[in-house]
């Protein structure tokens, strides 16, 4: 794994290591203070290098794309919500997906499976452990946006979300997002439709260079990836963990997702 992860500037071999503790100590006040912690050059140059190119036939000849117009809780309905709200404003998502069950022999995936990752994240995350999911096609994406494309604005459906940026843009792709917008007991949809006009000004701007590992706290930090600009289409790696064993897509989901199933 020394060949794919900088080993040396973040030592997930070496959990008994004060580097280690200290590593971990300070991932963890970032996710407290600012609901998202990176580390540049987590995955070393060559490799991110060598994972997206390894990835580019695929993208290019049998990726799926996926069009939607979809509020930003991917729901037809929200209680308390009338359709007519601003906070169920449609927006545009376009972006191109490659699931695990393509990405064979992809450096991703090594460090998918490398368990000192899984539980690095783990305690990050202040957990005991962390699970791999079990279904071949979501435990790891690689998702592209091209030029006028992105991923718009939503809160994710698990607590964290966790992403290597394989290849920057030329202009755009930045992770934009609002902290704690809401909180399980107060859906602040007045906030939602705050943001959604561009009038929020705690709204921020993470822009990520190739390598970076982010790990991010979704589920009530509303976000979006600015929209890509110019010729060079922007990779990103997504890795799905879990607080339980054995989680699965459905046929429906994967057909949804994917516009395919294995299941
Ligand atoms: O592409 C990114 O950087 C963010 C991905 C994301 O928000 C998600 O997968 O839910
Ligand atoms: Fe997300």
């Amino acid at each position: 794994m020394k060949h794919v992860i900088d080993l040396e500037t973040y030592p997930l071999d070496r959990p008994e290591s004060l580097e280690y503790a200290a590593l971990v100590e300070s991932c963890k006040e970032r996710l407290a203070a600012d609901g998202m912690f990176e580390l540049p050059g987590f995955m070393r140059a060559e490799a991110t290098r060598a994972a997206a190119d390894a990835a580019k036939p695929a993208m290019a000849t049998e990726s799926f794309r996926h069009a939607r117009q979809h509020n930003i809780y991917f729901r037809d309905t929200v209680e308390g919500l009338s359709d007519d709200h601003p906070a169920m404003a449609k927006v545009e998502t376009v972006n191109h997906t490659l699931c695990a069950d393509q990405l064979a022999g992809n450096p991703v995936i090594d460090l998918y499976e490398w368990q000192p990752f899984a539980d690095f994240l783990a305690a990050t995350m202040g957990k005991d452990v962390l699970y791999h999911m079990e279904d071949p096609m979501a435990r790891v994406n690689v998702q592209a946006s091209r030029d006028g494309e992105a991923l718009n604005w939503h809160f994710d459906r698990s607590e964290f979300t966790t992403t290597i940026l394989l290849q920057a843009a030329d202009e755009g792709g930045e992770l934009e997002y609002r902290k704690d917008l809401r909180t399980p007991e107060t859906p602040n949809f007045d906030g939602v439709a705050a943001v959604l006009r561009g009038e929020d000004p705690e709204v921020k701007k993470a822009t990520l260079k190739a390598g970076a590992l982010n790990v991010f706290r979704g589920v009530n930090t509303l976000h979006r990836v600015v929209r890509v600009k110019g010729p060079t289409e922007r990779m990103v790696a997504i890795f799905a963990f879990f607080n339980h064993p054995g989680v699965v897509m459905t046929a429906k989901e994967q057909l949804g997702f994917y516009g395919r199933s294995v299941a």
